[in-house]
């Protein structure tokens, strides 16, 4: 599916070690699933929990949610056996963490493709470090097997020395660069993680603001976060009624020979009916997804 229709608001960070997390994945409403073998999974457990995602997206029953396997760097003792395993997993998407280069892009898509990775598996980069945000260009160019870009902004904000604030004002410059990179090359893109599970407000603030600026949706850290921002990154009804508007008045201005109408006193043109259909083709999306 194509990176803009396919519904993405919602994806859950889950520890590969956790079989539990990996079963209940199976009925939480999240649109993605990130079986996680990185940060979220101990030294001494990465080889157990490499098994247990493998078995787990074996067993199948993850429905229409895209399953997304997040590999140790290829720098580390464990990289290496996790894209093994992951390029024949059945998983939608490999997530390469820490991606500082186009190199980086292109060393891991040799081992996939040598071990079974099919084409429909995509690769998805982690932007998480300050070389990786100014390389974010290159790296979302790099291979026609990237799918799309994940925020990681607790390692961004570690690197930068900056401070998690509200307004999220020292991560502009980044969730900038490389909203501008996915977005010139057809990307998917993600936003980072809300660290504080008890602040509710902070979190919906967050996901306003990444929706605001043109985020896909937002990556998770907990079930109980997953209503709240589908509901913040799905178009809403009054949104997806202008847009069938925009689309029908378009229409019967130009059998009229006419390129631009009023809609509500507002002017209409061509680009906006591309993003109207956009909003059109994303509420069916999610509604397939959820019917
Ligand atoms: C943060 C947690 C460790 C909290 O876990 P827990 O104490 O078990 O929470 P609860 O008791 O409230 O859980 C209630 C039920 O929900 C299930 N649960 C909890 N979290 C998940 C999850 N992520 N996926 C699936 N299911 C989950 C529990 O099993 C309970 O179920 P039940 O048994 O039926 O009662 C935990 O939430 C957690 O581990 N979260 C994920 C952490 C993680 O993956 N971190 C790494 C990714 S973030 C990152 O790396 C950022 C990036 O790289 C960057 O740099 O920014
Ligand atoms: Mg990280």
């Amino acid at each position: 599916m194509a990176a803009t229709a396919r519904p993405r608001r919602s994806v859950l960070y889950m520890p590969g070690s956790n079989a539990r997390a990996l079963e209940k994945g199976r009925t939480l409403p999240a649109d993605g699933l990130i079986l996680d073998l990185e940060d979220a999974v101990a030294p001494d457990a990465k080889g157990t929990a490499r098994a247990t995602i493998k078995q787990a997206i074996a067993a199948a029953g993850y429905g229409g949610r895209e399953l997304v396997v997040r590999t140790n760097g290829l720098n580390t003792p464990w990289g290496y056996d996790d894209l093994v395993m992951a390029a024949s997993s059945g998983a939608d998407a490999v997530l390469l963490p820490k991606v500082e280069s186009a190199d980086m892009v292109r060393q891991a898509e040799v081992v996939l493709r040598a071990n079974g990775s099919p084409d429909s598996q995509t690769i998805w980069c982690m932007m998480e470090t300050p070389l990786g945000m100014l390389n974010a260009k290159e790296i979302a160019g790099a291979s026609p097997k990237l799918g799309g870009l994940v925020m990681g902004t607790s390692d961004l904000a570690k690197d930068l020395h900056a401070a998690h604030t509200r307004d999220r004002l020292p991560m502009i410059t980044s969730l900038g660069l490389c909203l501008l990179a996915a977005r010139a090359y057809g990307l998917a893109i993600l936003d980072g993680v809300h660290l504080d599970l008890n602040d509710d407000e902070g979190f919906a603030a967050s996901c306003r603001q990444g929706r605001e600026l043109g985020f896909d949706g937002k990556t998770l850290i907990h079930p109980k976060t997953i209503a709240a921002c589908n509901e913040a990154f799905a178009p809403d009804p009054d949104e997806i009624a202008f847009a069938h508007r925009i689309i029908d008045a378009h229409a019967a201005a130009s059998a009229e020979g006419k390129g631009v109408v009023l809609v509500d006193g507002k002017l209409v043109e061509n680009l906006h009916v591309e993003n109207a259909k956009r909003v059109v083709a994303m509420a069916a999306a999610i509604l397939a997804l959820e019917g």
